[in-house]
């Protein structure tokens, strides 16, 4: 069996958000799907990598692109069409997204 990710990289620009516990959520792709409930994960700048902190991770459920709301753009500490915008540029054409509850440690 695979080991869980111990590693998640953020945007340089969303990382004092993280950091801050301002933003509790993140959207990603089915490829980075993997993180484990409970687990422990070190957030490091993409940019730069550069490690910033540590989460823990609390839930990854489903989420489909068409289903993202002003809730979850809340949670991101991103306004809406901002944050569809990323998404759309980072996951082009992608529909079946995950959604990664976490808490800072
Ligand atoms: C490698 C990679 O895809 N990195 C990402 C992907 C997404 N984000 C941010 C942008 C939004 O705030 C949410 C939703 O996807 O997550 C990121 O920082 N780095």
């Amino acid at each position: 069996m695979k080991a869980a990710p111990t590693k998640i990289t953020f945007f340089e620009f969303l990382t004092p958000f993280v950091v801050s516990g301002k933003k509790t959520i993140t959207i990603r792709d089915e490829s980075e799907c993997h993180y484990v409930p409970g687990t422990h994960v070190e957030v490091f700048t993409l940019e730069t990598d550069i490690k910033v902190c540590d989460i823990e991770i609390l839930s990854v459920e489903p989420l489909q692109y068409s289903e993202i709301n002003e809730f979850h753009a809340e949670q991101e500490y991103l306004p809406l069409p901002k944050l569809k915008e990323i998404i759309s540029s980072v996951y082009p054409g992608t529909e079946q997204l995950y959604l990664i509850s976490y808490k800072l440690v």
